[in-house]
């Protein structure tokens, strides 16, 4: 008798050009969708718009990136917590990462180019725009097909025109003790959503229902779509946060890629998700507060950050 399989996670294909919203294929990769973050919060994305070269090119540039001096890294300033240059610390003390708000605005990638590179530096800025364009165009359509799914697809927009997408560039050393050692610890995410992208050296794992962890391949052309706390919150906790860490595989130096969604608004419950079978669990959230409250110490005792910050407590 042999072991059983492992668990696998199921693979989206969002690569067709005649995925359009209503068609047959639309509203059959929707109810994929819906059923895989129910199940697992999460699936991988096949997506052959972002092609290998254009992958290979923005891994050079994040290579690149690193390489800046810390006196510029650190202009790398946000609005809010971890939205900004990150180096290493105790928790973590091989990571660093940089971050691009408002990805999907040429001046906001421009500027960072400047900041990074004064002097300048070829075809960052035009790799990164392709890049962050087309992976916001592949988080729409998913947000759009999760509304569709629960029969709420004509609220999408009245959410999504107060999202805004932020890139990350991530780099991981390795580390002196191989044998143990985790790269990030487990954790949701505290934005809406987020897709991750790896490339040569693998690592990231994400955990199931029954608390097995699932190792997510390096494929090219292959993401991570993941939910965060925001998505639990909206849909009344019929999808969870994905529980997720990366390990270290390989002895190499590890980048990867991430395409935080954040929503700059209230996020709501929709009432059609709210019946006698699943009875409101969240007051409305203030997403950019949640923010500031995930980052605080006060939130680190929690069991469930968001929970705390806006659940509602339900008698049985
Ligand atoms: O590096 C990765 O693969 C994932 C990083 C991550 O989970 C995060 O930045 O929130
Ligand atoms: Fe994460």
């Amino acid at each position: 008798m042999g072991c059983p399989a492992p668990p696998k996670l199921p693979t989206i294909n969002f690569s067709a050009e005649d995925l359009k919203p209503g068609s047959s294929s639309w509203l059959s990769t929707a109810k994929q969708v819906r059923s895989a973050l129910e199940e697992y919060s999460s699936f991988v994305v096949q997506y052959d718009q972002i092609s290998p070269e254009l992958q290979n090119s923005i891994f050079g540039q994040a290579a690149d990136l690193f390489e800046v001096p810390l006196e510029n890294k650190v202009k790398n300033v946000g609005e809010r917590p971890y939205h900004g240059y990150v180096g290493p610390h105790p928790g973590i003390p091989l990571y660093e990462s940089l971050c691009i708000d408002n990805v999907t605005s040429p001046q906001a990638t421009l500027k960072f180019q400047n900041l990074m590179w004064p002097a300048g530096k070829k075809n960052f800025s035009e790799i990164t725009d392709s890049f962050g364009q087309l992976l916001a165009d592949l988080e729409r359509t998913v947000g759009q097909m999760i509304f569709d799914s629960f029969g709420v697809g004509n609220e999408y927009e009245t959410v999504a025109c107060c999202n805004s997408h932020l890139l990350r560039f991530t780099k991981y050393k390795v580390p002196e003790d191989t044998n143990t050692a985790l790269r990030f610890p487990m954790h949701t995410d505290s934005n809406l959503t987020t897709i991750v992208v790896q490339h040569d050296v693998g690592g990231l794992e994400v955990k199931t229902k029954e608390g097995d962890w699932i190792n997510i391949e390096s494929v090219p052309s292959h993401f991570l779509f993941m939910a965060a706390d925001g998505l639990q919150v909206w849909s009344n906790d019929r999808i969870k946060a994905c529980q997720h860490r990366v390990k270290h595989r390989e002895n190499r130096t590890r980048y990867s890629l991430g395409l935080f969604t954040f929503n700059n608004g209230v996020i709501q419950v929709p009432k059609e998700l709210v019946n006698d079978e699943h009875p409101l669990l969240y007051n409305p959230c203030d997403s950019r507060g949640y923010t500031r409250f995930h980052a605080s110490a006060e939130s680190k005792k929690a069991a469930s950050r968001i929970k705390a910050y806006c659940g509602i407590e339900v008698e049985n």
